[in-house]
């Protein structure tokens, strides 16, 4: 049996443009996750520290606990006491995935600590059901850039790790919580932009799997979910401007919002990453902008015992 387990999950970001609710790609930029199994008559903590870790201290324990429910509904187990240490690298209500993260962390130790194995399908449809969308919890489980597509009988994804590409990403100091940004998205769409959003992600998804990233601009196009959300963030299209002007291959918002992050040649990410800030520097906005590889891994698990794949 293993007693005490350490994962470290990606963040992420989703959507990439006009990928609504199923494009993800993982970012290097992690949070870690300690669980150790307490004796019985011990009762179970949460320690946050890290990014947000103040914020987490008194909220962060109502999320873990509705983890741990869904898991052990879902198992049909009781957890035993648990000590759960969480180190935070992702910036909370940002658009970079720090929910999706937490769910996939929280429930890759609960698998290995329960069952000494690591079911990656398994994992993945318990995240989604909590989570409500495959996007950001798939890029964060496996890493890379993936495509993900579910209902409530099927997942399905697909992975792919794209090579000389950057991800900038201007992480606003206001939050947006995802509840929010999906409240304010219609219930039904015109024809022409489901079309419209057809064709651009199909693009995004041939120049990303193929490596051929000519046609890269034209597909980082959106009609489903950006127009509706721009209200609720400061500097999208000033932004999303400078990005372009440049030289990054285009723009889009990061998940949620309200980051807003950008795609670059390795030797441009440098030029966009400065224009970026500088956007939101004379907006008179608080920000900060990171220049990040792609994530190839999703989870990494640490732990030198023996788990079955
Ligand atoms: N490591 C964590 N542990 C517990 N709860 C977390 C953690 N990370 C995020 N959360 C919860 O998720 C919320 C943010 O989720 P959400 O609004 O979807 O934004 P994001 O784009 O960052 O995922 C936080 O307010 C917090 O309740
Ligand atoms: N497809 C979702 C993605 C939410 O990502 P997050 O990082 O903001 O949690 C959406 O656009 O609502």
């Amino acid at each position: 049996m293993i007693n005490r387990v350490t994962v470290s999950v990606p963040a992420s970001t989703a959507n990439l443009g006009p990928g609504f609710d199923a494009f993800g790609l993982a970012l290097d930029m992690r949070s870690t996750y300690t669980v150790e199994i307490l004796p019985a008559e011990e009762k179970w903590s949460v320690h946050f520290e890290g990014m947000g870790a103040d914020v987490l201290n008194e909220k962060g324990f109502k999320f873990v606990s509705e983890v741990m429910d869904y898991f052990e509904r879902a198992e049909s187990v009781h957890l035993p006491p648990l000590s759960i240490n969480v180190h935070t690298g992702i910036p909370l209500t940002r658009g970079l995935g720090s929910s999706a993260s937490a769910i996939v962390g929280l429930l890759s130790c609960f698998e290995v600590l329960m069952n000494t194995q690591f079911d990656t399908g398994k994992i993945l449809k318990y995240a989604i059901a909590i989570e409500g969308h495959p996007d950001n919890v798939t890029a964060s489980l496996v890493g890379g850039f993936t495509i993900a597509s579910s209902d409530k009988s099927e997942v399905a994804y697909m992975k792919v790790v794209p090579q000389n590409l950057k991800v900038v990403v201007t992480v606003p100091s206001s939050f947006l919580s995802t509840k929010k940004a999906r409240a304010c998205l219609p219930d039904m769409y015109a024809r022409k932009d489901a079309v419209f959003n057809i064709g651009r992600a199909s693009m995004l998804s041939a120049c990303i799997f193929s490596g051929n990233y000519d046609l890269l601009s034209f597909a980082l196009h959106d009609r489903l979910h950006e127009h509706y959300r721009e209200k609720l963030v400061t500097g999208f299209r000033e932004v999303s401007h400078a990005a372009d002007r440049a030289g990054a291959y285009g723009s889009f918002l990061s998940g949620a919002g309200p980051s807003i992050a950008a795609l670059a040649e390795p030797a441009k990410a440098e030029k966009v990453a400065k224009a970026m800030q500088k956007a939101m520097i004379e907006l008179d906005a608080g920000a900060e902008t990171f220049i990040l590889d792609i994530s190839a891994q999703g989870v990494i698990l640490q732990t030198s015992e023996d788990v079955k794949a």
